[in-house]
Formats: C-alpha cells, sequence, structure tokens
C-alpha cells in the first residue's frame, strides 16, 4: 500500500514511522536537527492514519512493515536507518527481522515487542468502531504526557489531542488490532542493525521494563531511559531524545 510521506533536507535517509492516534506532524521537533545534522527525513503517516489510506481492518504488524518497503522501493532507497515510536517501533522491530537487508540501523523508541493487554487493545478497537474518536483522543493525551507538561502546554496538548481526535476511527481500530497479541520476541536475536532502544521513566503505557526486553534480546542494542517524559517522549523531551537519536545515527553513518 502506498502510504503518505513528506520528505525534508538532504543526505542518508531517516525514516520516522508515528505512533498510534498520530501522524507524521508528530516528528515536527525532529525534522530540523535531522537535516541540519546532513539526514534526509522521510516522515510517512502509518496506514490508517492521518493522508494515508484506510483499508478495511483488522491490519498486522506484516502490513504496516510491507507499506515501508514499498516506500523504500518508491523512493528507491535501497536501506535507510528507521525511527519508530510505540507503534512505529513495533513496525521497526518486524522490518529488522524480515527486512534487514533494507534498514541500516533501528532506533525503538517508547514500544515493546510483547504490548500484552490483548482484551484492552480490542476492547479499544470495538470501542472506535462504535463511538468514534473522541474519547480515545482524551486518554491518549493523559498516556502522552505527564499532567505537568500538560498545564504548562495547554495549546499544544491541544493541538496534539485534535491529531488523535481527527485520526480515522477504522485505521485506529484496525492498528489497535495490529498491537493486540502481537509478540516480536522471539525473533530479536536474528536483528542485526545497529540498534538504539529508548523508554520513557514516566511511560505507564509501555514502562521501560518493555524498552529494556529489547535492548537485552538485540545483539549489541544501547538502551536509554529519559526522565519525565511519558508516552510521546519525543515531544514531551525533545531535546534529549534527539541529541540521543543524532548520536545513534552519526555512529551507525
Ligand atoms: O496510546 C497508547 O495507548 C499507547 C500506545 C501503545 C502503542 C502505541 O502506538 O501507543
Amino acid at each position: 500500500m502506498k502510504v503518505h510521506y513528506e520528505t525534508a533536507g538532504d543526505g542518508d535517509v531517516v525514516v520516522l514511522s508515528n505512533s498510534i492516534g498520530s501522524n507524521l506532524r508528530m516528528w515536527e521537533p525532529q525534522v530540523k536537527p535531522l537535516t541540519d545534522n546532513g539526514f534526509r527525513v522521510v516522515r510517512y503517516d502509518t496506514r490508517g492514519h492521518g493522508s494515508s489510506p484506510v483499508p478495511p481492518g483488522p491490519y498486522s504488524i506484516s502490513d504496516l512493515g510491507r507499506d515501508v518497503v514499498e516506500l523504500l522501493d518508491t523512493l528507491g532507497v535501497e536501506s535507510a536507518h528507521f525511527v519508530g515510536l510505540s507503534l512505529g517501533g513495533m513496525t521497526g522491530a518486524w522490518l529488522g527481522q524480515h527486512a534487514p537487508t533494507r534498514i541500516r540501523s533501528l532506533a525503538l523508541t517508547f514500544t515493546s515487542v510483547k504490548p500484552g493487554n490483548v482484551d484492552m487493545w480490542t476492547g479499544r478497537a470495538k470501542q472506535v468502531r462504535a463511538e468514534g474518536m473522541a474519547t480515545i483522543a482524551e486518554g491518549s493525551i493523559g498516556r502522552w504526557f505527564t499532567p505537568d507538561w500538560i498545564s504548562a502546554n495547554p495549546e499544544l496538548a491541544e493541538e496534539l489531542r485534535q491529531m488523535t481526535a481527527t485520526t480515522p476511527a477504522e485505521g485506529y481500530a484496525s492498528c489497535c488490532e495490529a498491537i493486540a497479541g502481537l509478540d516480536l520476541t522471539a525473533g530479536l536475536g536474528t536483528i542485526t542493525a545497529p540498534t538504539l532502544v529508548i523508554s520513557g521513566a514516566d511511560d505507564a503505557a509501555l514502562p521501560p521494563s518493555h524498552g529494556q526486553v529489547i535492548a537485552d534480546g538485540i545483539p549489541g542494542a544501547k538502551f536509554e531511559v529519559i526522565d519525565h517524559a511519558a508516552h510521546l517522549g519525543s515531544y514531551q523531551q525533545a531535546g534529549k531524545f534527539t541529541e540521543l537519536l543524532l548520536e545513534h545515527l552519526k555512529g551507525a553513518r
């Protein structure tokens, strides 16, 4: 499936992959630092999100991974650095296992290879298909940011709440179904790409224990935990997140 994407800058390609309920705009804080450091940023909307197509679900993690391979084919890019947050990180873990020749390095952030809570994810899919996105959008903001960040940044928080509220319900639900029951643990040891794993100390959705499993499973992976970061730590602690990412990407050049 051809997903919607935007590119910026010149140099080695870095693909940025969004979390569930967001779109490529979530990477706004990273675009300038990456292009200023000689990378070509390719950010895309995961299927069912933003301006990408919304085929009827359920989707699987291999659907999401194959969309990235098709995107690289479209761009004529043999291999790219891949940075994913949450659902994007799960897509990255699939790519590292199933399309290793297309992946130069991986940054798997605020994510998991075995999220668990199967009933919660299937229940969320059912709720969204029945009621739409409004209730889910309220809940997302509470998981994405700590209460003090929301109080200090009310306009940004509202903008990001709108990002979730305007996500197509069928797309969101179908991605919940890709997460439900997911378990990519067994293949972690086959990943050969240089990998950075980042978790957030205040991420109640996918706490650092999930990142630790990934880092323990991938040979040579580096693991960092960012303080004062909830689930959308790339936004809440954009400075620290981008610093870690640039160090990793420059080391994998
Ligand atoms: O929104 C959430 O519940 C947290 C989350 C898990 C996977 C993802 O992309 O976001």
